[in-house]
């Protein structure tokens, strides 16, 4: 895929004048661009355009020395720290990354630090992926976290505390095995906080569904939920983390990168399984390959690959510039970005009744993969961009993410473009359409509508929902439109003869999803909870809500009080839950479901106590017997801890625990890196955790 212009290329010498003021204006745009994204992580433009602008400016002003400017966005970092919080300082200034576009770029820095160093055998790097979300850092003090802040403007940044604290992956508390690393005195680790795609969307829907604006991408997802004056927000949204480096490091010491990335694994720090020491630049290269082969696969969303120079002496010779190291570099991935033209534009109904444009395309292959639609979030969305029906548009897809329409081509247009207009009636029931106050999308109001029902359906039915096997799109609409099905409770009454009325299907399939319909019976708690359709109750907070109230009966039970009480339900979404039970007709609907004999499993487990410093979230492997128990209390242990147990080793796998006469598994978890427990050790941290 061929990139986006980097920026006018200049085929005469303009005069000084126009210079200063291309310059001046580039300066302006980049201002204004880092504000949308660090200060309100509400970018407008995408990263491909913003590092377009940045390259542009960064040779304007090598080739015009007498232009430079010590506060020129390019001897900058981030953006200054928002007032509402504390400041954050940081210890040792944390810099931003130089960017390389292609291999020519990435050969070039490989010279560059061969020369710096004087060096002629080829130079070990440490390769790892480039996570898009935002930098924070970490104080800790004997091992105890003390203090949390974003990067801001690599000096200053904001105290988020509290918020990070919220997200499990991050402990309260370091580990260290006898055979590991000691604890540092002191240590500010860096690392990066993310959202994982498949959350970033459902977060997405959930907002799109009650109205609110939806986040550009999973990194403004992340850094929206992270700089919240209200942790409880925070708590709510399912961040992750992963880190790479250090500040402050007082009480422990490594020689290269690599070892210290162990060093921070072995402390409990989660850090990326894809990382890889590489032996010269054809293994950079090679691994940049890999990772971008990789790319759609991942949970999560990676924008390039950061190479580091794994000598940390080294990195200390060749030190830093103004904004970043000379010791790293990221190489960025190509956006996923194609042309094409907008055909129409039709309104799509979700469950809530909210109203999505969704522009039907030509077809285009952006990535390898061929697509025909992309949304247009709401009608303000349209009108910001300008997007006309018949326009040719930039689309981007990042990821398995929804593909989006970036822009129109303005150059390219004929005159016979026409504008959107939002409909008036809704397309499926044809109801009134309203906007309702302070809310940007249009909703159908009519709770009978078909497309509504239908979407509730699909949603009920869903994976995380009651996961019904072969009730798909098609069928769902099928039995809307018969009149069979005119809530989820209908699916439990659907008899074989029911299906064998409608077209497409005989004896085998209508039996099939017969059964399938009544083995969606038993649901876990979360699973229950989330496809029941409240709005602002996604997936995520579905498990929280199973996790505290353990039955479907003292979750529908509890009060406005008991609800906000819980750690990340806010005020808003213990209303919706209240005012989702207060209703008539949803209650009609939850008997009809128990009468029907849908039975939700009581959650399991007890809620992960908070203060555990190591266990939750992590993926254990046990191999070989333990003298103090069995294999199944081990298990148990470590899963009330918030652990899970995996039968088998793999990148994924964060501890093994090996006893004695452990076999392959344990080579198996050294070959991978993986962190390695004796019994000692597990005994030890269990003791630490009680
Ligand atoms: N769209 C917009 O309007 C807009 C505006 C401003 C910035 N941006 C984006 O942000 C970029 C500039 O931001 P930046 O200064 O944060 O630089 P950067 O994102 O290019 O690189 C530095 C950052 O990479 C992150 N990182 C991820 N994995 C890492 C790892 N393994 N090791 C080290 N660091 C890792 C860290 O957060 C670090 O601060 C631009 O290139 C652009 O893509 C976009
Ligand atoms: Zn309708």
């Amino acid at each position: 895929m061929k990139r986006e212009s980097q920026g006018k290329s200049m085929t005469t010498t303009p005069s000084k004048d126009s210079v200063r003021r291309r310059i001046e204006e580039l300066r302006r745009q980049i201002r204004y661009h880092n504000y949308r994204y660090y200060a309100l992580d509400d970018p407008e433009i995408s990263d491909a355009q913003y590092d377009a602008l940045f390259r542009e400016l960064v040779r304007l002003e090598e080739a015009h020395p007498e232009f430079a400017s010590p506060d020129s966005p390019t001897q900058r970092v981030g953006f200054a720290p928002l007032e509402q919080f504390e400041p954050f300082i940081h210890p040792v200034p944390m810099l931003s990354l130089e960017n390389a576009m292609d291999r020519e770029e990435m050969v070039e820095f490989d010279r560059r630090v061969a020369k710096l160093l004087g060096l002629t055998e080829p130079i070990v790097y440490t390769a790892e992926p480039k996570m898009d979300g935002l930098a924070v850092e970490i104080l800790y003090e004997e091992g105890k976290l003390i203090r949390a802040g974003t990067r801001g403007d690599g000096y200053r940044g904001e105290d988020v505390t509290p918020n990070v604290k919220t997200i499990r992956a991050v402990p309260w508390r370091l580990f260290s095995p006898p055979d590991g690393p000691p604890i540092p005195e002191r240590l500010t680790v860096r690392g990066e906080v993310y959202m994982d795609r498949k959350a970033f969307q459902a977060l997405n829907r959930d907002r799109e569904e009650a109205g609110e604006p939806p986040f550009a991408n999973p990194r403004n997802a992340a850094a929206g939920s992270l700089r919240q004056l209200d942790s409880s927000i925070t708590a709510s949204r399912p961040l992750k983390a992963f880190f790479y480096g250090v500040g402050i490091l007082e009480g422990a010491s490594f020689q290269t990168q690599w070892d210290l990335l162990q060093g921070l694994r072995q402390w409990g720090l989660p850090v990326n399984p894809l990382s890889q020491r590489c032996r010269g630049i054809d293994q950079v290269l090679a691994y940049y390959e890999r990772i971008e082969r990789q790319r759609p696969d991942l949970a999560y969303e990676v924008d390039g690959v950061v190479v580091k120079v794994d000598r940390l002496e080294w990195q200390r010779i060749l030190g830093e510039k103004t904004r970043s190291p000379r010791w790293a570099i990221a190489y960025k991935f190509a956006p996923h970005q194609a042309r094409t033209r907008i055909v129409d534009i039709q309104v799509q109904v979700g469950r809530t009744g909210v109203l999505t444009p969704v522009a039907h395309l030509e077809p285009v292959s952006v990535g390898g993969v061929t697509i025909r639609r992309a949304t247009l979030h709401n009608l303000d969305e349209i009108q910001r961009k300008d997007v006309r029906i018949g326009d040719e548009v930039i689309v981007q897809r990042a990821g398995d993410v929804i593909p989006e329409v970036l822009r129109p081509v303005t150059e390219k247009r004929t005159g016979q473009e026409r504008p959107f207009h939002m409909v008036s009636q809704c397309p499926s029931c044809h109801g009134p359409v309203v906007r309702l106050e302070g809310e940007v999308v249009h909703r159908c109001l009519n709770k009978s509508c078909p497309a509504q029902v239908k979407a509730a359906i699909r949603h009920f039915a869903g994976r995380d929902a009651m996961d019904i096997d072969g009730l798909g799109q098609k069928i769902i609409s099928m039995l809307v439109d018969e009149g069979l099905v005119k809530n989820p409770a209908d699916l439990y009454r659907l008899t074989e003869e029911d299906l064998l009325k409608l077209p497409g299907f005989a004896e085998k399939s209508a039996a099939n999803l017969i059964r399938a319909i009544q083995e969606s019976k038993t649901p876990e708690l979360a699973n229950f909870i989330n496809a029941l359709g409240i709005q602002l109750v996604g997936v995520h907070l579905a498990s929280v809500l199973a996790g505290h109230f353990k039955t479907f009966q003292a979750f529908r039970e509890a009060g406005r009080e008991e609800l906000t009480a819980i750690d990340g339900v806010g005020d808003k979404v213990a209303d919706s839950i209240v005012r989702y039970f207060e209703n008539e007709e949803n209650n009609k609907m939850v008997e009809g479901l128990l009468a029907a004999g849908v039975t939700p499993r009581p959650a399991e487990a007890e809620p992960v106590e908070r203060a555990s410093s190591f266990w939750p979230d992590k993926t254990v492997v046990f191999t070989g017997t333990l003298a103090s128990m069995s294999r199944k209390e081990a298990a148990d242990r470590v899963k009330a801890l918030g652990a899970r147990v995996a039968s088998s080793v793999s990148a994924k796998t964060d501890v093994v625990v090996a006893g004695e006469k452990a076999g392959s598994k344990l080579e198996k978890a050294k070959a991978l890196n993986v962190r390695i427990m004796n019994e000692e050790d597990f005994l030890r941290s269990l003791r630490e955790e009680a």
